[in-house]
């Protein structure tokens, strides 16, 4: 397998059991792939499923039909029928998720926010926490902040530690969900160095961007979301 994720004819239905089990077809056909070192954008219209499949191929919402083929550990998985076992062991090595809000926990520094994923693949705390700061640095987080829980922080701030903690491992997959919506010019430079580091290490990128300067600058290709619209399914 050349790609480092494929994604095999998914399709996805909303079913709102509250409302008469009224179905929302969302996306159908659902086919592409993404290779080492390169970036593609999810694009189309607001409602169209960007964030549908993104969550899909995190393992956050369910497929309907499909595949979602990756590399783990030297064999093919296919994400949509992992156990959640599976599920939690492919986010540790294989595919990281840049959210657009912080998930924060109470007491937990921002420092030992953005270092967890390393520490949870058994890295050293220390060096974790090095590694962590450098991201910091570069991210033009204010020092005073680091040992501070984020629960507090204003929305960029947030987001530069949930970028920290993103781009601290070396995933070969990493899916962005509008990971500069709330940063400032300067920011979104960094953000962009960034993603240009991983691709040269040859990560497999998947993003949506609504911030058409940063898109240009990182996309290899735009994914036209609205060719899978309606549903086979429904
Ligand atoms: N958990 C859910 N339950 C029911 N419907 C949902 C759910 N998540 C998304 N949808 C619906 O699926 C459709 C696609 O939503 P999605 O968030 O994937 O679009 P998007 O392209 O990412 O939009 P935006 O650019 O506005 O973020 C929308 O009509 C939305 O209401």
């Amino acid at each position: 397998m050349t790609a480092a994720i494929t994604v095999c004819d998914v399709s996805k239905t909303f079913t709102m059991h509250l409302r008469d089990g009224i179905k929302i077809p969302v996306v159908s056909g659902v086919n592409f792939a993404i290779k080492a070192g390169e970036c593609a954008v999810l694009g189309g219209p607001s409602g169209a499923g960007k964030s549908s499949i993104l969550k899909m191929l995190y393992g956050n919402y369910s497929t309907d039909f499909g595949a979602i083929l990756l590399s783990h550990n030297g064999e093919e998985v296919d994400l949509s029928k992992a156990e959640p076992r599976k599920i939690i062991e492919l986010r540790r090595d294989t595919i990281g998720y840049v959210s657009q809000f912080l998930r924060t926990v109470p007491r937990v520094s921002a420092l030992d926010v953005a270092a967890e994923p390393l520490t949870q693949r058994g890295e050293d705390y220390e060096v974790a926490r090095k590694k962590a700061a450098d991201l910091f640095a570069q991210l033009n987080l204010p020092e005073r902040l680091w040992n501070l829980p984020p629960a507090t922080f204003s929305g960029g701030e947030q987001q530069r530690v949930n970028i920290a903690r993103g781009f601290i491992t070396d995933h070969p997959i990493l899916l962005l969900d509008e990971p500069t919506a709330s940063l400032d010019a300067k920011n979104r430079a960094v953000v962009v160095d960034l993603i240009t580091q991983k691709k040269a290490a040859g990560v497999a990128l998947l993003g949506i961007f609504h911030d058409e300067d940063v898109r240009t600058k990182v996309a290899d290709r735009i994914i036209d979301v609205t060719t899978f619209a309606g549903s086979k399914a429904a």
